[in-house]
């Protein structure tokens, strides 16, 4: 396998970062390399491959972005883009569409651009065939409802159950820009992998699981992958005083915003704007901004409706994808078929990497065509309920022919 270093920055790649931020000075020493930060655990890819950098060497990597700082017209740049991330949906003849505001201005369809991965189904499964599933799954607003308060984001107990069942046939994985704990209390299932923060905290299966997946066969009937190691990587621990700092400043910078809400997820901050008039998006932009100016080594992406604070590093949802794989000795292996879903703009990243493998498949959740690296969508949640529950009943049904030949 090739060592590349995956651990630099996102500035020397150029790539995924959605808004500039602000450049400056760092407020305080307390940041990359700072003291009283949590130990780092190295990754446990079997052999060493390429996640094997510590966090350290990564940190040392690190160079400042040349970004812009001043000026009303940045602040201004930066509602355009809040307002183009978050579009308001003018309400249309889909009366049950977008009680959330923010899937697109008009009520264009999918038809014509990407095929639903419910109607092909059967095609998914065919490219499929004689491989592993390995399956991803983003959190909100892909097993869960976009609901105003993040803190009542709750799944229903039918994908709970169901979520359940495909753990138990598939090596099943959440990957959030959640904090891991977090998601996993909404999860509440043992048996899966978590990779929270945006994949900088992933953490394999606390409880044995009695799935029907753990061995990988090769065609040849060797052994070639399976969860046997645990799988524990936090490649941004470094990062947490610094997080730890921000989160606070903004809470204080922002405490006189109506709706607005900061969200700590551990290696990464949350601003909310969902709840806020959004004539004072300006001023969330400018408490964010004067905040992130002091904070060099952080940059800002944008999700729905919230603005994403996170270390500068080179990592992504898609690398944890990749680490995941690589942890279950999988990512050179051809037998396997990853499925990642997701509404997110974070969750491209792990489409771009499917893509880019030829490996497996991406399904963006969304109920409009937007540009994107998956190759199928679902309309919201419940058709990925929908969805997962097919691929439980289709593996019932092959265990149960296999058993009886
Ligand atoms: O990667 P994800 O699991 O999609 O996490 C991205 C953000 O999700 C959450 O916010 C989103 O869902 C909330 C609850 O439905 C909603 O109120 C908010 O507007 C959405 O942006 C989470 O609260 C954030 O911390 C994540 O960054």
């Amino acid at each position: 396998m090739t060592k590349q270093n995956p651990l630099a920055l996102e500035a020397e790649s150029g790539i995924g970062t959605d808004m500039a931020v602000a450049a400056g000075k760092p407020k305080s020493s307390s940041g990359v390399g700072g003291g009283g930060c949590s130990a780092h655990k190295p990754p446990p890819g079997p052999c060493g491959g390429k996640f094997a950098m510590g966090s350290a060497a990564m940190a040392e990597r690190m160079v400042l972005k040349d970004l812009e700082i001043n000026g009303p017209a940045r602040i201004n740049s930066w509602v355009d883009s809040m307002r183009a991330s978050s579009p308001t949906h003018i309400k249309s003849t889909a009366s049950s569409l977008s009680a959330n505001g923010d899937d697109h201005t008009n009520s264009a369809d999918w038809t014509g651009n990407l095929a639903s991965a419910l109607a092909m189904f059967d095609e998914i499964l065919k490219q499929s065939e004689g491989k592993q599933i390995f399956m991803f799954s983003d959190y909100d607003g892909t097993l869960s409802p976009i609901v105003d308060d993040p803190d009542r984001a709750f799944m229903s107990v039918a994908m709970r159950r169901t979520l359940r069942k495909v753990a138990k046939y598939f090596p099943t994985a959440i990957v959030t820009g959640r904090c891991r704990d977090k998601v996993y209390n909404f999860v509440r299932l043992a048996e899966l992998y978590y990779a929270g923060s945006h994949g900088m905290d992933i953490k394999g299966p606390t409880k044995p699981s009695k799935s029907k997946h753990m061995i990988i066969k090769g065609s040849d009937g060797s052994c070639i992958g399976g969860n046997s190691q645990a799988v524990e990587f936090q490649p941004a621990s470094e990062f947490i005083p610094m997080i730890n700092e921000v989160y606070e400043a903004l809470m204080e910078k922002t405490n006189s915003i109506f709706g607005c809400k900061v969200e700590h997820n551990k290696f990464c901050v949350s601003v909310h704007f969902r709840c806020v008039d959004e004539k004072r998006w300006s001023e969330v932009a400018q408490e964010v901004r004067s905040v992130l100016k002091q904070y060099p080594k952080l940059r800002l992406t944008q999700g729905r409706k919230v603005l994403e604070i996170r270390p500068i590093i080179r990592w992504d949802k898609g690398m944890a994808l990749e680490f995941l794989l690589e942890s279950l000795g999988l990512d050179n292996c051809t037998d396997v078929f990853p499925v990642y879903i997701g509404d997110d703009r974070s969750d491209e990243d792990a489409f771009k990497v499917l893509r880019e493998r030829k490996q497996g498949c991406g399904i963006l959740v969304s109920r409009f065509p937007k540009n994107t690296n998956a190759s199928y969508y679902l309309r919201e949640p419940a058709e990925v309920l929908g969805f997962l529950r097919r691929l439980v009943k289709w593996k019932r049904c092959s265990l149960r022919t296999q058993s009886s030949q």
